[in-house]
């Protein structure tokens, strides 16, 4: 049976679960339970705290897990990054209160606040610097204003923690962190773990495509299929009516009304999207 960590708690928590029911797995009914046997696909699910995925899946107990990059980084575990799931994103930033410091460069010789504390120190050593690395649980945004640091290192998403407490951000950021799934090594192509990857793979695509389909004059078929020339090619079939061709093909959801005035401009009609719910590319 194939060992899943997903997040018990915390902001990537109902994301993993909600993703893993899209592509078809049983996910625990009670928010409290942190077992979940999937005896259909031969799965079961460990819920763990995010911070200790990486721990239960690069000593190997654990086939795979959701979690998210910073928090593979910080772990410094033998597990790598086998699909980013795309939800759950944040970076990873230095943040100082306005006014003091002003660039990443001068961060040496500094007491840093973070409860990333891998994160941080693989910073310093890859740019051969030195620092007083203060490591905390959480609320770090609090430890400049208490006195215990000169600057912190934390997620960053909208921003709004840090404005609160009058930081500012400095530099680039560390890392742009977003949930993942890790193992000890890629998944291969064939067995449980590849096919739990092309599930999620398949609910990716479907949550970033929609299918677009129109009716179109034949004569102007290749400039409306330049506009959607789909993932493999777009499908065109004949309409009874004379001259014309219906098309259908994917289109990046992103993309969808800027593609569908373009059609209209160039003379298609009958454009209608449909949601995928999933897809095997
Ligand atoms: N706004 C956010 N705040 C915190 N973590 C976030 C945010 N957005 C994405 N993440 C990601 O979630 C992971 C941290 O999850 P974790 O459950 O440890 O903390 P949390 O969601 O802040 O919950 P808590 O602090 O209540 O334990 C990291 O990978 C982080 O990059
Ligand atoms: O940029 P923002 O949208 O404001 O989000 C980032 C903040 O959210 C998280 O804190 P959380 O509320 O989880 O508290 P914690 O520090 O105790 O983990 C994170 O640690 C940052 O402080
Ligand atoms: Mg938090």
């Amino acid at each position: 049976m194939l060992r899943i960590a997903i997040p018990n708690k915390g902001t990537l928590s109902a994301p993993a679960s909600q993703m893993l029911k899209d592509a078809g797995y049983r996910q625990r009914t009670d928010p409290k339970d942190l077992l979940c046997r999937d005896e259909a696909n031969n799965v079961e699910f460990f819920y763990l705290r995010p911070r200790d995925i990486a721990t239960y899946v690069g000593s190997g107990d654990l086939d795979l897990g959701i979690t998210g990059r910073d928090l593979l980084v910080d772990s410094g575990v033998p597990a790598q990054e086998v699909l980013d799931l795309a939800f759950g994103g944040a970076t990873f930033r230095w943040a100082a209160p306005a006014g003091t410091l002003t660039s990443a460069d001068e961060i040496g010789g500094r007491r840093i606040a973070t409860a990333y504390p891998g994160v941080v120190e693989r910073y310093l050593s890859e740019h051969k610097l030195e620092a007083d690395v203060v490591r905390l649980d959480g609320a770090v945004e609090n430890a400049v204003r208490l006195g215990v640091a000169d600057l912190i290192a934390d997620v960053v998403e909208t921003g709004t923690t840090l404005r609160q407490a009058g930081l500012v951000t400095l530099g680039d950021p560390i890392l742009r962190s977003s949930a993942i799934l890790i193992g000890r090594e890629a998944a291969g192509e064939t067995g449980p773990a590849a096919q739990l990857v092309r599930r999620l793979q398949g609910v990716l695509v479907a949550r970033s495509f929609v299918m677009l389909a129109y009716d179109v004059r034949a004569d102007l078929l290749d400039q409306a299929t330049a506009l959607t020339p789909g993932i493999e090619s777009p499908t065109v079939s004949p309409l009874h009516r004379e001259g014309w061709v219906a098309v259908q093909a994917m289109v990046r959801r992103s993309d969808t009304h800027k593609i569908m005035d373009a059609l209209y401009d160039l003379g298609a009609r009958a454009i209608l999207v449909t949601d995928i719910s999933n897809c095997r590319l």
